[in-house]
C-alpha cells in the first residue's frame, strides 16, 4: 500500500481521516508529517512535538494520532488519546509488558478505541521478524544483532527486543532449551542483552538507518534473516496502513503484521 492511496477503512468517501502527528519535529514525525501531508484519504490537523499541549489534539478534532516521540512520552500520550476517543498508531519504543497490561486496561473502559503498538512499520521487518518466529524451532542456536544510526536512545531497539521475544516463544512452545553456550565469564556483557532469555547484540554506528540479522544455527549450517531500512521512507507504507486501519481495530494491537494478510 502506498503513500496517497485512496483506501480508508477510518472514512468514508469525501471524508478524509483527521490525523494528528505527535513528535512531528523528529526524524520519524517530520516524514509522518510528509506521508499524512501526501495521502488523498487523510487530513493533517495537528501536529506537535516536546511542551506542546496535548489539548490541540481535542481542539483539532483528530481522529487518530500517530505517536512517534520518546519512550518516556509515549504512555502518557496514548493514554490521553485513549481517554479522549482518539486512536493511536504508535511507533515509538519502551512499550514493555506491564505498559501493555495497563493499556490493555484503559481500552476496556473505552471499548470503541483503537491503539496499534507497532515496533516496526516496515513491511519488510514485518516479514523477518515473522520470519525468525517461524524458522526458530528448527535451529538449536538463535542471536540477534540489531544495528542502529548514533542518535538512537534505546538499546536494545523495539524491533530486536520483539524479535526475540518472538523467537523464545517459538522455542519455549516446541520444547526447546537455552541455546548451547560455554561462556563463564563476561564481565562487560559482550555475549549482548537476554531478552526472554535469546542473546540480542546492539550495534550503533554513524551511517546506518535501522538493520537487523536473525541468526539460527545447526550443526554444519547457518540461516541469516537480514532487513535493512536505510531510508524512514521505508516505514511511512506501514504508518499510513495503520491509520487507514486502526479505527476499525477497536481494543490493543500489537504488531503491524495483524493489520496485513499473512496468513491469506
Ligand atoms: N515503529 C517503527 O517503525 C519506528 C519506530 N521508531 C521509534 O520512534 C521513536 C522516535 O524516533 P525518532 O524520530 O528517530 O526520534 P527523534 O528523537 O528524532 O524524534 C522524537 C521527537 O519527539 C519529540 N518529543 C519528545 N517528547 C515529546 C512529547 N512529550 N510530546 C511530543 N513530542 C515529543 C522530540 O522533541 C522529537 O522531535 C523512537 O522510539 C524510535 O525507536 C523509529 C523508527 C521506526
Ligand atoms: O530508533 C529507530 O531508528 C528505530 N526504532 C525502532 C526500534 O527500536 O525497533 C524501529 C526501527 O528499528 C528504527
Amino acid at each position: 500500500m502506498n503513500a496517497g492511496e485512496d483506501v480508508s477503512e477510518n472514512s468514508t468517501v469525501n471524508e478524509p481521516v483527521k490525523v494528528a502527528v505527535l513528535g512531528a519535529h523528529g526524524r520519524m514525525g517530520s516524514e509522518a508529517v510528509r506521508a499524512v501531508d501526501n495521502a488523498k484519504d487523510a487530513d493533517l490537523v495537528c501536529t506537535l512535538d516536546h511542551r506542546d499541549s496535548l489539548q490541540q489534539l481535542v481542539v483539532s478534532g483528530a481522529q487518530v494520532a500517530i505517536d512517534l516521540t520518546v519512550p518516556s512520552a509515549t504512555e502518557d500520550n496514548v493514554r490521553f488519546c485513549v481517554a479522549h476517543g482518539i486512536h493511536c498508531v504508535v511507533g515509538t519504543t519502551g512499550w514493555d509488558d506491564e505498559r501493555l497490561a495497563r493499556l490493555e486496561q484503559l481500552l476496556s473502559e473505552h471499548p470503541g478505541v483503537g491503539v496499534l503498538i507497532a515496533p516496526n512499520f516496515s513491511i519488510g521487518a514485518v516479514l523477518a521478524m515473522r520470519f525468525s518466529a517461524v524458522a526458530a524451532k528448527f535451529f538449536e542456536s538463535a542471536e540477534v544483532i540489531e544495528l542502529h544510526h548514533p542518535n538512537k536512545v534505546d538499546a536494545p531497539s523495539g524491533t530486536a527486543a520483539r524479535t526475540a521475544a518472538l523467537i523464545a516463544q517459538a522455542r519455549q512452545d516446541a520444547g526447546l532449551g537455552p541455546s548451547p553456550d560455554s561462556t563463564e565469564t563476561d564481565p562487560d556483557g559482550a555475549r549482548g542483552a537476554k531478552v526472554d532469555g535469546v542473546s540480542v547484540h546492539s550495534v550503533r554506528l554513524r551511517g546506518l538507518v535501522a538493520h537487523q540479522e536473525t541468526l539460527l544455527g545447526n550443526e554444519g549450517e547457518m540461516l541469516t534473516i537480514k532487513h535493512d531500512s536505510f531510508d524512514r521512507i521505508s516505514f511511512m507504507s506501514g504508518v499510513l496502513l495503520g491509520v487507514r486501519t486502526v479505527g476499525s481495530r477497536p481494543g490493543l494491537t500489537h504488531g503491524l503484521e495483524h493489520f496485513m494478510d499473512l496468513d491469506a
